[in-house]
This record gives structure tokens, C-alpha cells and sequence, in this order.
């Protein structure tokens, strides 16, 4: 499905693309004019560069890199991030090191992944009372127990 892109300041950086035939997401990368150094448990608000235009009936989730995870310790800390269909501005991305070191993360460097799912938007009928299940209201780990 194609979708309207926008990149800014993208000399040196491609459009994100499924890095295989079967990919879910596509890698975001970094758009810095300088890396920035992340304490452990610092965040910061890493700017991708990247405008999109999704459709009506559309989202897309940016989620952390598992290796950037294991390797690292860096990860989306509102994970998953949500991009609206109405969105116009520039997609940017909430790291945080969970390490106990200092990590850098540089221009260019891949530091999430987006993946764009079609979502439903409900509307409420209110109810007096809800149809019963095996579940019921069960739930926090109440399965399997005796
Ligand atoms: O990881 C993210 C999450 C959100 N956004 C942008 C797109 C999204 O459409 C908008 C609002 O995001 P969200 O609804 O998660 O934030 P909010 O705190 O509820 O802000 P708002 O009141 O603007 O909805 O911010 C990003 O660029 N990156
Ligand atoms: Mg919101």
C-alpha cells in the first residue's frame, strides 16, 4: 500500500524499508547533527527526520530493535509508540537507557522499528450488565491455578 513521505535533512539517509522479503517493521534511523550521550536511565526524544501520511483506518506502531535491547540496553520507553493517521509531524522516537552505562547513539543509527497496522475505532453502547464467560472476570495470572 503506498503512503505519502516526507524526509528532511536525508542526504546520507535512505527511506526506512523492510530489510527482508517478510519483514513486519521497517528500522527508523537517528537524524542528528550531533550523537547524543545517554546516561543510564537517561530518555531523550530522538528526532527521525521522517513525515508520513497515513490513511483513514490506518496506524503505526513504533516499537524498540531487540538487538539495539540485548546490546545496549536501549529501548522505547512508551512502547508501543503511536503514530495517528492525522499525525502531520516529524515521527520521532522516546529512548531510554536501561543499561548501567553511558550509550551513544549516533546519525544514521538504527534505533526502532515502525510497523503499520490498520486499527478499528468503536463507538460505546452502554450496557447494564455483560454477557458471562469461562474467564469471567478472571485475570492477572489467575489461570492455572488449583
Ligand atoms: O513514539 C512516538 C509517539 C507519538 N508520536 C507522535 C505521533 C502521534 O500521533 C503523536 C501523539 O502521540 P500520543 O497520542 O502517544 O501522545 P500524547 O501524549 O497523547 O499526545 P497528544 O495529546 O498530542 O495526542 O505524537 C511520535 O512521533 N513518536
Ligand atoms: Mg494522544
Amino acid at each position: 500500500m503506498p503512503i505519502a513521505v516526507k524526509i528532511i535533512n536525508h542526504s546520507d539517509h535512505p527511506l526506512p524499508a523492510y530489510a527482508t522479503a517478510l519483514s513486519a517493521g521497517m528500522d527508523l534511523r537517528a537524524q542528528l547533527s550531533a550523537p547524543i550521550v545517554l546516561k543510564s536511565l537517561e530518555r531523550t526524544l530522538v528526532p527521525t527526520g521522517l513525515f508520513i501520511e497515513l490513511p483513514a483506518g490506518y496506524e503505526a506502531q513504533i516499537r524498540p530493535r531487540s538487538g539495539l535491547a540485548v546490546k545496549q540496553g536501549i529501548t522505547c520507553l512508551n512502547t508501543p509508540g503511536t503514530i495517528d493517521a492525522d499525525y502531520r509531524g516529524e515521527i520521532k522516537v522516546i529512548l531510554i537507557n536501561l543499561s548501567a552505562e553511558e550509550q551513544t547513539i549516533a546519525n544514521g543509527d538504527r534505533i526502532a522499528q515502525m510497523v503499520v497496522q490498520s486499527v478499528e475505532q468503536v463507538t460505546w453502547e452502554p450496557a447494564e450488565s455483560l454477557s458471562v464467560t469461562e474467564r469471567n472476570a478472571g485475570g492477572f495470572g489467575h489461570t492455572g491455578k488449583s
